[in-house]
């Protein structure tokens, strides 16, 4: 089998240098580009705070396939399983209700110790983490509202929550030496007509600017705003809307976090990207599959994800943008997700790579676009997977579909057990 695929590869390789594609330079790159795996895959987006509390701010995870983590520990050695069938550098995204403590603490009051496992295993297994305040799913945010809440004691307690959040974050770039992006997400809105649109937008303004007013080191901490249409239960109004966030995040040139679920289901996050990249230095992106409406889908390698990697690729924003996944299935092996949505994430961007822009680029200037639609579609039969299976073996991970047979094993020895 190895020798099989070191031979794909070698013709791989030359069919690719034909078109001008250093392949070697390719995987190089690739080599560079971690993605950040979110850690609420393993266990439905319930934490460690109230796992048997309701999930709640207008987002859901629907089945109930066996053997979700129940604790720490058991998510931990799931992300170990998943990640040992991906290839190539990882994240860990964390959210705050994962944090760890024997006595309750409520969202104002975490603290770095709270997330010192987390670190430590992070360390060991030569990751970064990235966080997210949680400004769902808690007593405080059961009428919709948090930091564009209109109560102020209310307001302050997302917004205290969220400033403890960030000493988190940095600490995490502190300690792991590569900076941590820390997306604010609020599920603040209406689930019907809204006479006053405007005050919840200057209460959110307000407070996002109260949490980020502490300067803290960009080396270990990156703010984000993340934008959405609607969420169940809020389906006429959503304070934090695209424009809102666009604004902020330009305003106040923090990243613009772009969420591919978050969108009227015929707009693509791909297009977005070049936009935003005129007006804010950053951006975190949530590759996701909207399926209707923000369902959440386990990411495909479909034209969508295939077009998110290509314009990273296109215009070189490597150093710019933040790759980051947010999607949650029940309904299948919860560790089979996150291997199938973060090697497709990871095989749009090998395409990517192999790509030969410079001269796709010369033939749209030129205006050739007959060449630029044949090269295009050509491009799409040349030997990536070659490519691809060879780079799974150089990272030791199975390099076709035979990683399914060690999720089947380990749910066997392990999460039947649960
Ligand atoms: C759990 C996540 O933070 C959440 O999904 C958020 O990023 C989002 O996309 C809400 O729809
Ligand atoms: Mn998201």
């Amino acid at each position: 089998m190895t020798q099989a695929i070191e031979q794909a590869f070698a013709l791989a390789k030359q069919r690719f240098a034909d078109i001008g594609i250093d392949v070697e330079a390719a995987l190089a790159q690739l080599d560079r580009l971690p993605v950040s795996m979110h850690c609420w895959q393993g266990d439905d987006v319930r934490g460690f705070e109230n796992p048997q509390g309701a999930l709640t701010g207008g987002i859901q995870a629907t089945g109930n396939y066996p053997g979700r983590a129940r604790s720490a520990e058991e998510l931990r050695a799931d992300l170990e399983q998943a990640m040992a069938l991906i290839p190539g550098p990882k994240r860990l995204n964390l959210h705050a209700i994962y944090l760890e403590s024997e006595q309750a603490v409520d969202r104002h009051e975490i603290k770095p110790e709270h997330f010192a496992s987390w670190v430590a295993w992070a360390k060991q297994q030569k990751i970064g983490l990235d966080f997210n305040p949680t400004c769902f799913s808690h007593e405080l945010s059961a009428d919709g509202f948090t930091l564009a809440h209109a109560n102020a004691e209310i307001r302050q307690f997302w917004i205290d929550h969220c400033k403890a959040s960030r000493k988190i974050s940095a600490w995490f770039g502190e300690q792991l030496d590569t900076p941590s992006v820390m997306n604010i997400w609020v599920p603040d809105g209406m689930k019907d007509l809204t006479v006053d649109r405007l005050a919840p937008r200057q209460r959110l303004m307000n407070s996002l600017d109260e949490i980020i007013s502490e300067k803290l080191n960009p080396a270990h901490h990156i703010d984000a705003v993340e934008s959405k249409l609607f969420g169940i239960g809020a389906e006429s109004y959503t304070v934090g809307s695209n424009e809102f966030c666009l604004g902020y995040a330009a305003s106040r040139q923090t990243a613009l976090t772009l969420d591919a679920g978050h969108f009227h289901p015929t707009e693509v996050i791909s297009d977005k990207i070049s936009t935003a990249m005129l007006y804010v230095p950053r951006l975190l992106l949530h590759v996701s599959r909207p399926v209707r409406w923000d369902s959440d889908h386990v990411v495909l390698l479909d034209d969508e994800t295939q077009a998110i990697a290509s314009e990273i690729v296109r215009q070189k924003l490597f150093d710019k943008v933040h790759i980051g996944l947010d999607f949650f299935d029940a309904s299948i092996n919860r560790i089979a997700a996150w291997v199938i949505g973060t090697r497709n994430a990871k095989k749009a961007l090998l395409r990517a790579l192999l790509e030969p822009v410079e001269q796709l680029k010369k033939l749209e200037i030129e205006g050739d676009y007959t060449a630029r639609l044949a090269l295009l579609e050509e491009q799409k039969s040349l030997p990536w997977q070659a490519v691809w299976e060879a780079w799974c073996l150089r990272h030791d991970v199975p390099a076709g579909a035979s990683w399914l047979g060690d999720v089947r094993h380990y749910e066997q020895q392990i999460l039947s057990q649960r």
